[in-house]
């Protein structure tokens, strides 16, 4: 069923620089959430803070009603259990192939047989659509492959959270289509909590159940789809539709007078582009009843516009 995060208070900071503070969210149960921000404003910190991997200044996370700031190495050990994280690179050992890549979590944390280990590394490969390539080496396949090799590593321990990190990154629009299918069928199969770190706005605005985005050290705003999607607020408005107008520089914050002219001009232009359709597991795929709501909504939404049946 995945397990919530609630997260109060956050804050990171590495010497003088603050990277984010106060941030508070809830990452529902089961849900799918992508947090945005613009290059450099701490979206990585933020998962690995959520992983343990780093240590927050201040604030708390609660997994399973226990804090995991507060614990200890040993503790802090099981509660990653809980997690699958897909790096950005899928991070394979690039001298094992794929099968060994995928069952390294098996042998490293379980005691279960080579077979019983065969039957769950071929049931991750095939998940991901990777049945056949077990013998190939990371160096020999696509980027797209690779990524979804290190989707299947991350399922192998059935994670109750998955962690996305930049799942899009280097792969053409076709491929990032096929991922974020494989994404939301996954989340309608395995039901768990994901959170994806992303900076492709398409995939922000059909994948998720919720969005997030930080900015000048703050979480602007977190809350559904829709929501986050209608906003008027300017970094939301600006980020969620790709335009150079508004608060967000190519470097820098800008100054205000020019953020006020530009968002103006935009108001001139008219409102922000209608809401896009919520992606809807494949079909076949067997939905757990929050999807008949999530269909409902989007019929409601966009008339019988949803983008599968
Ligand atoms: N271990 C560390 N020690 C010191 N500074 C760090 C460390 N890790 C990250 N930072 C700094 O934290 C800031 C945020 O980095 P982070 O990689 O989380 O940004 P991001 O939002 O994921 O960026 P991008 O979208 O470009 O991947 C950067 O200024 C980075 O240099």
């Amino acid at each position: 069923m995945g397990v919530e995060i609630c997260v109060e208070g956050l804050t990171k900071s590495f010497g003088h620089q603050v990277i984010w503070q106060d941030v508070s969210l809830t990452l529902p149960a089961g849900e799918v959430s992508v947090m945005l921000g613009p290059s450099g404003t701490g979206k990585s910190v933020f998962l690995k803070t959520l992983v343990g991997l780093l240590k927050p200044d201040r604030g708390s996370i609660t997994i399973q009603g226990r804090d995991i700031t507060r614990l200890r190495e040993r503790d802090l050990y099981e509660v990653r259990k809980l997690f699958g994280v897909l790096f950005q690179d899928g991070a394979l050992f690039g001298s094992m192939n794929l099968y060994d890549n995928i069952a390294f979590p098996l042998r490293e944390h379980t005691r279960k047989s080579e077979s019983e280990i065969r039957r769950i590394v071929l049931e991750k490969m095939d998940m991901v659509g990777l049945l056949g390539a077990e013998g190939k080496l990371p160096g020999e396949i696509s980027g797209g492959m690779r990524k979804r090799a290190g989707l299947a590593r991350a399922l192998v321990l059935d994670p109750e959270i998955i962690l996305f990190d930049e799942p899009d990154s280097g792969l053409d629009p076709v491929r990032v289509a096929y991922l974020n299918q494989l994404i939301v069928d996954l989340n309608a199969q395995i039901d768990a909590t994901f959170l994806i770190v992303t900076h492709d706005i398409a995939s922000a605005r059909q994948v998720p159940d919720n969005i997030g985005l930080l900015f000048r050290r703050e979480l602007v705003m977190f809350g559904p789809r829709e929501e986050l999607l209608a906003s008027d607020e300017p970094v939301v408005r600006q980020f969620l539709n790709g335009r150079m107008q508004g608060p967000i520089g190519m470097a820098e914050e800008k100054d205000a007078a020019q953020v006020e002219q530009e968002l103006a001009q935009i108001d001139e232009d008219g409102p922000a582009t209608a809401p896009a359709p919520r992606l809807l597991p494949g079909p076949g795929i067997t939905r757990p009843p929050r999807w008949e709501a999530i269909a409902r909504r989007e019929a409601e939404l966009h008339g019988t516009g949803v983008t599968s049946p």
